[in-house]
């Protein structure tokens, strides 16, 4: 097959664990439901499956068109026939993360009762969740796939923290981790920032105590806001300099408009259009609640803690090979939280390579278009599987 090769997309979409699952809160979440997708073809061996994971807003469609907004899966890029993951060699498997709202079980969930009955949706009573609890959602998928061994756990950013804390909680389960322009824990600022967000969502009246669902509106001022601000983290300066610099739609205050005088709450700068456009268009395909509730889970996230506070202990004896992949204008998840996820893991005597990949394109880098990201992640697939002896 060569890179002409129609994408096979797998049938299943949905699994329902009727047991539920326990969260690292106590709680017992059931039933839990994952929505995921497929692409290629799991071999007889079953030894060529690479788990996906996917960043916060991300969703399971991975390599196709997604339902909602009419786009290209978000790694239509690197996941395909000839792609960097390329699906002719190997099985890919991305699911919506547990408290997502693209399917699997989320504040937007209904609530059940041990019969299966119920009306009201979670929404803000939905149980606090972690990062390790998402990634023991995916290893129930996995297992129910009929997996024993993943060839690889791969993920950017809040992805890359799924793919972390698999390497810790099911080390045997994985031969590979490339985690992406991530972090082994969750920064001051990436938590300020989330709480920002988290504020902006909570001051809107329409969130109306996270009820908002029961009135049928949506806090849409407060979402967008929470998206515009992190968004902008999401890039770089370098970045919105190049794209929009100065450029003005409307004249200056005092000045006309093709609509008339322009105000001074007009959108007059090219780049404050630009993030209106990103925060609308994002409310149409993301919970309010969802936000408040994988922030969370992101600011929680801390490999180390869990591990008498030092992070060498977390990967001591680790049978994974690692490649840990930074973006070197990331102001978010810098290049230095990579360097020390490596320094530790190098302590540990693991199995590592590191990449830091020359962009200005900030940390979405690894959503866009960046050859030498593209040869790193087929580089790394490929040594691992000739290693392994991968057919
Ligand atoms: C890993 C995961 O799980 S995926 C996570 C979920 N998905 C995302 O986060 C994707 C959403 N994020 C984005 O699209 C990010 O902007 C990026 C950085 C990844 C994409 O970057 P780029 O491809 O360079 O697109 P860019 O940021 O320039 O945005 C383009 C959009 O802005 C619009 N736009 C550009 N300039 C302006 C402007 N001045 N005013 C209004 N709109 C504008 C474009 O028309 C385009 O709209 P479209 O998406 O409807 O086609
Ligand atoms: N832009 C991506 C990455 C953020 O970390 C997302 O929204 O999920």
């Amino acid at each position: 097959m060569n890179s002409t090769t129609p994408l096979a997309i797998g049938e299943q979409q949905h699994v329902r664990f009727a047991e539920g699952l326990g969260l690292d809160c106590g709680v017992t979440l059931a039933p839990v439901d994952i929505a995921y997708r497929t692409y290629g073809t799991l071999s007889e061996k079953r030894d060529n499956a690479i788990l996906i994971c996917h960043a916060f807003t991300g969703d399971q469609y991975v390599a196709e068109e997604h339902p909602l907004t009419g786009k290209p899966g978000w790694w239509s890029r690197m996941v395909g026939p000839g792609k960097p993951i390329d699906t002719n060699r190997f099985f890919v498997i991305c699911s919506n993360v547990l408290g997502g709202c693209m399917g699997s079980t989320g504040p937007r969930s209904t609530r059940t009762d041990a019969q299966g009955n119920g009306t009201e949706l979670w929404g803000t009573a939905f149980p606090p969740i972690t990062i390790r609890d998402m990634v023991r959602a995916q290893h129930k998928l996995v297992r129910a796939l009929g997996i024993e061994k993943l060839f690889a756990v791969i993920g950017g950013s809040m992805g890359g923290m799924q793919v972390l804390e698999w390497t810790v909680t099911y080390p045997q389960m994985m031969l590979a981790a490339m985690p992406i322009a991530t972090a082994p824990f969750h920064s001051a600022q990436n938590i300020a920032f989330n709480e920002v967000g988290r504020q902006a969502i909570i001051a809107d009246p329409d969130w109306r105590g996270g009820r908002y669902w029961a009135d049928d509106v949506v806090p849409a001022r407060g979402l967008a806001v929470a998206r515009m601000m992190g968004h902008i983290t999401y890039l770089s300066e370098e970045a919105l300099t190049r794209k929009f610099g100065r450029r003005m739609r409307r004249g200056p205050v005092g000045g006309q408009g093709p609509e008339g005088p322009v105000s001074m709450f007009s959108d007059i700068f090219e780049v404050e259009s630009y993030l209106r456009y990103q925060g609308s268009t994002f409310v149409r395909r993301f919970d309010a609640n969802s936000y408040l509730s994988i922030t969370r889970a992101m600011d929680w996230f801390d490999i180390a803690a869990d591990h008498d506070g030092e992070l060498t202990h977390a990967f001591a004896g680790t049978p994974v090979r690692f490649c840990v992949v930074s973006f070197s204008s990331d102001w978010l998840f810098p290049t230095s939280a990579a360097r020390t996820l490596v320094r530790a893991l190098n302590r540990a005597a693991a199995n590592v390579s590191f990449v830091e990949i020359e962009t200005d394109k900030g940390h979405d880098a690894f959503l866009l278009e960046e050859p030498d990201f593209d040869r790193t992640v087929r580089g790394f697939l490929c040594g691992v599987a000739e290693h392994a002896g991968l057919a």
